[in-house]
């Protein structure tokens, strides 16, 4: 089968009529660089710029930065940038699927083979914008990060490196600056971003006049990202091939709602003039109710849930908001208690919540709880636990749903091996792997060995679990009820399995 390329695109081969495939874009100019070349960007910003593309708005290209040592950028490569892009989801009532190539990318750059390419991007005048997106663990303060490394090890430590260099090519031309915008899920992401470079900058000893620079002539904006990406379609990629006639490796797969909510002044839109392509991105001089509904109702449902439905043996989101049970405890979760513990407008929050739902019944989108499931400790924490503690805070008492939510989580982690990064467990369907960071995993393998097979001694794992203050931020052991409830659903978890745990959690609201 023929593999889609540059040649593919502008050759004669006839493509299906319900796939946009435009013309290659030799023409335009490399404006962007871009840390990632994940599926979220691509499906995302990358789609974005192509869309102001198409309508004459932007007239540049992006340049790929593969962040770590492994990824994608020899299949972007080999591609010559181009991916098939299959946006799927309601409008005006209807279910409308959308076929496109998608041309914004012009190379991709593994700077642990190059890393002059990527330097030599700072000498370009016209690249004037950075995008990132690194996951939640790339934008870090890296103590041993060095200038001199080729390249430099975090992400910060590379945006670093590239802005010093093009401070000194560009003699600190105050003009040279870069509009830098992050696409990272952590609160704050611009500020975040902008204070480790400052940090890395003073730990490295560079100069005064490049601290200034870094700080003055460049432009890092806080940002929040929403679309739900679920990525490459592997139980469809076989099926796509045959409808699309060409092989890609680099297929994406979205929903078709999308926002960038854009923390900085409205003059910077006529940069990126997303707003006159009709574009959903949102300019605001506050992106904190965005946000803290988004993390909370969004990410939280999907964090909160994904271990009762994984442990449930269901496998996607929208099979478990369609479940009698699940769905449930998804709807009584957000409406019961995510809602009523947020501080923001109730109306505008239920407004979303409704969306959300909606959002995750779409029938064309795998959302699979075994990838949300990554990392779930750290999300956790920043995605629930707020929600769980300003709960306790406002009315007095523990929230079942979100307390449960935590006792599936480390249900999760009950019986398996751990090996680096990955946790070998098992659920009544069989075997799975999921993946969170090594401390982690070795904390919910020593809170089990308080588990001495005796359904009493399942209560016991709550304390430990809830002491750890340098994972919570605190003890929870403070909050009055938590660890005898979170005792009670762990026991019943352990004793009586998820399905009739999750029984008796929902029973439990009845009565209120
Ligand atoms: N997929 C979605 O639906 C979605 C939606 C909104 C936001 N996001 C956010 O985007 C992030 C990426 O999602 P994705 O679907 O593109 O994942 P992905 O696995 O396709 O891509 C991950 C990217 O992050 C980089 N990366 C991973 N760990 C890193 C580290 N320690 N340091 C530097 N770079 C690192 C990888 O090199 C890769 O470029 C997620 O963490 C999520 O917070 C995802
Ligand atoms: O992408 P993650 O792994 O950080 O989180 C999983 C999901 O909650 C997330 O991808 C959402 O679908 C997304 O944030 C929607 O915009």
């Amino acid at each position: 089968m023929l593999a889609l390329n540059k040649a593919l695109l502008t050759g004669d081969f006839s493509f299906p009529p319900n796939l946009e495939a435009g013309p290659y874009p030799d023409n335009l100019p490399e404006r962007v660089l871009q840390f990632g070349e994940g599926n979220f960007l691509r499906a995302f910003v990358d789609w974005m710029i192509h869309e102001l593309n198409k309508k004459g708005l932007f007239q540049g290209r992006v340049v790929v930065v593969q962040p770590l040592a492994q990824g994608l950028v020899d299949k972007i490569n080999k591609q010559d940038g181009l991916y098939t892009l299959i946006l799927r989801g309601y409008q005006d009532g209807q279910m409308v699927e959308k076929r496109e190539i998608i041309t914004s990318i012009s190379r991709g750059i593994n700077p642990y083979e190059d890393w002059q390419a990527v330097l030599r991007c700072a000498e370009d005048p016209r690249i004037d914008i950075v995008i990132s997106n690194t996951t939640e663990a790339g934008i870090i303060f890296d103590h041993g990060d060095s200038l001199t490394a080729a390249p430099p090890r975090s992400f910060p430590g590379k945006l670093t490196a590239y802005l010093y260099h093009r401070y000194k090519h560009f003699q600190g031309d105050p003009d040279k600056g870069m509009l830098i915008l992050p696409c990272e899920l952590i609160d704050r992401n611009g500020d975040n971003l902008k204070e480790i470079t400052l940090r890395l900058a003073e730990e490295w000893g560079l100069p005064g006049g490049f601290r200034q620079w870094l700080k003055e002539a460049n432009i890092f904006l806080n940002t929040l990202v929403d679309r739900v990406v679920p990525g490459y379609p592997r139980d469809e990629a076989e099926q796509l091939a045959g409808e699309l006639g060409y092989q890609d490796d680099l297929l994406d797969t979205g929903e078709l709602f999308h926002l960038w909510v854009i923390e900085g002044p409205t003059h910077l839109k006529e940069k990126l003039p997303f707003h006159a392509a009709g574009l959903n991105v949102i300019w605001t001089d506050d992106m904190t109710p965005y946000r803290t509904r988004k993390v909370r109702i969004l990410n939280g449902a999907h964090t909160a849930t994904a271990a009762v439905a994984f442990l449930s043996g269901v496998d996607t989101v929208r099979e478990a908001v369609e479940h009698p049970r699940l769905g449930r405890f998804i709807e009584e979760l957000i409406y019961n208690e995510v809602i009523p513990a947020t501080d923001l407008d109730e109306g505008m929050l239920t407004e979303f919540a409704g969306e959300v739902l909606q959002r995750f019944r779409n029938p064309y989108i795998v959302h699979r709880w075994q990838s949300i499931l990554l990392n779930t400790t750290s999300k956790y924490k920043t995605r629930v636990l707020p929600s769980l503690l300003d709960y306790v805070a406002k009315k007095k008492a523990v929230p079942a749903k979100l307390t449960f939510s935590l006792a599936a989580t480390a249900a999760l982690f009950k019986d398996g091996r751990v090996n680096g990064r990955q946790f070998q467990g098992k659920r009544p369907q069989g075997e799975f792997i999921i993946e969170d960071d090594p401390e982690a995993l070795a904390f919910w393998q020593a809170a089990w060995q308080q588990y001495k097979g005796t359904a009493e001694s399942a209560r016991e794992v709550a304390p430990y679990i809830l002491g750890n203050s340098e994972l919570w931020g605190k003890d929870l052991n403070s909050v009055p009820g938590l660890a005898e409830k979170l005792g009670v659903y762990l026991q019943e978890i352990v004793t009586g399995g998820m399905a009739a745990a999750l029984e008796k959690v929902l029973a439990e609201g009845e009565g209120a």
